[in-house]
């Protein structure tokens, strides 16, 4: 029998019944807000922050809005099956948690990174770690259990130093390769560079650069005597984006499923096929990398039109359970947590993740189950999800 996500509601009742009511927030308002005051100011601003006004980070969740689920009455939903074949692996939701880069400064011991991987473990979530960790990815792996996780790359365009981290990644249990292609430069995020504020310049998060034989063997005295110099080092790796030629290469570095990340456009799917990659991820990075344009979930469809069976990764804007679910409807293989996650790690650990985690499953499964839609094949078939007229 596949785990009913909606039980956790029963759990919260039922505590409730003996006086207990929940520690962690239960709207995502309530989850931003009281993380705002947990963090450190220039944390919190770097973590919610995003490109110029913000206006495509706003327009990510506010495209949720515009799509309807239509209930289906009798269809007898007391069992729901959210589980999704990946790569193999048959994971029981369609949920994952997004790659964040500063996750580990976001945990109170500063050791955010291993809590995430703890979160996964315990809810079977998988999780996308960053290459901007606080601890090495071999030490993140460690924690991440029987649960799939997935390790991101930046820097691709320094061949060496990309086919490093991406045999410690394979060596260290990661189960595929996450390329992210709309970072290779940082956008335009007025809050940062008001506050002179970007985490990895004042050297944070660098620990799968500053534990790499080839990274180490490039800097003039080791990381630990001279983090200024491993600074610069880092930042000077950035600034050159990947091209579709590379592709090939990129290809020949592991037997590991690959997937681009940022992909929003039905061509960009089809040569990404073309080139051979197991799967595309459909994200704007949350609007922290180029404002003005289109939601992220605007473009899903299109890119799920070209995958043609090629599994699709979103993100961007899911705040809910019922965000989940339209992201599922539209087409989505699974669904990317990005901020929700980061600000359940602020307030409670591991705990608060797992609790951010189990709320958003617990939602969408009770949807399904109200609205009367057993299976993920089922969310996707013709006329489950309608525009929403605008009021
Ligand atoms: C603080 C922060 C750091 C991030 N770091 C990375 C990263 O290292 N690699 C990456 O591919 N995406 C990164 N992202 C983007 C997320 O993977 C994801 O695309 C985004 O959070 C989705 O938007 P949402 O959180 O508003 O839903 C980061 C996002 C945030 C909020
Ligand atoms: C030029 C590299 C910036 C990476 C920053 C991490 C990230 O993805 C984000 O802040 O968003």
């Amino acid at each position: 029998m596949p785990p009913h996500f909606g039980d956790y509601q029963n759990e919260i009742y039922f505590e409730g019944l003996f006086g207990t009511v929940p520690a962690l927030p239960m709207t995502f308002a309530e989850l931003e807000s009281k993380a705002r005051s947990a963090l450190p100011p220039s944390l919190w601003s770097y973590v919610a922050g995003g490109a110029g006004d913000e206006y495509t980070q706003e327009a990510n969740a506010a495209a949720f809005r515009a799509w309807g689920l239509v209930p289906r009455m009798m269809v007898g939903a007391a069992h729901r099956d959210l589980s999704v074949d990946l790569f193999g692996t048959t994971l029981p939701s369609p949920l994952f948690m997004a790659p964040v880069g500063v996750i580990g400064l976001c945990a109170q011991d500063g050791h955010g990174d291993l809590a995430t991987a703890r979160a996964a473990a315990r809810t079977g979530v998988p999780m996308i770690a960053s290459t901007l960790t606080v601890d090495p990815l071999e030490e993140v792996a460690a924690e991440l259990g029987d649960t799939p996780g997935f390790f991101q790359l930046y820097t691709p365009t320094d061949r060496d130093l990309a086919e490093s981290l991406v045999h410690r990644a394979e060596a260290a249990g990661f189960r595929g390769i996450v390329v992210t292609l709309d970072t290779w430069i940082t956008g335009w995020r007025p809050r940062d560079l008001a506050t002179s504020n970007f985490p990895q310049l004042r050297g944070h998060c660098l620990a799968n650069y500053t534990s790499d034989p080839v990274f180490r063997a490039r800097l003039p005295k080791p990381p630990e005597e001279d983090p200024r110099a491993a600074v610069v080092e880092w930042a000077g790796i950035f600034g050159k984006p990947l091209v579709w030629d590379d592709l090939a290469w990129l290809r020949s570095l592991t037997g590991l499923p690959i997937l681009l990340k940022g992909i929003c456009h039905p061509e960009d799917v089809r040569r990404a096929r073309d080139g051979g990659v197991d799967g595309v991820y459909c994200s704007n990075h949350g609007g922290r990398q180029a404002n003005g344009g289109l939601p992220a979930l605007d473009a899903l469809p299109g890119v799920v039109e070209a995958a043609d069976g090629l599994p699709v990764l979103f993100d961007s804007g899911v705040r809910t359970g019922a965000d989940v679910v339209k992201a599922l409807a539209l087409g989505a293989t699974a669904v990317g947590v990005g901020r929700p996650y980061a600000y359940g790690l602020a307030l409670g650990g591991t705990d608060g993740v797992v609790h951010v985690l189990r709320s958003l499953l617990a939602e969408a499964d009770l949807i399904m189950a109200v609205d009367g839609y057993p299976t993920l094949a089922d969310l996707r078939a013709d006329g489950a999800l309608r525009p929403v007229r605008p009021v």
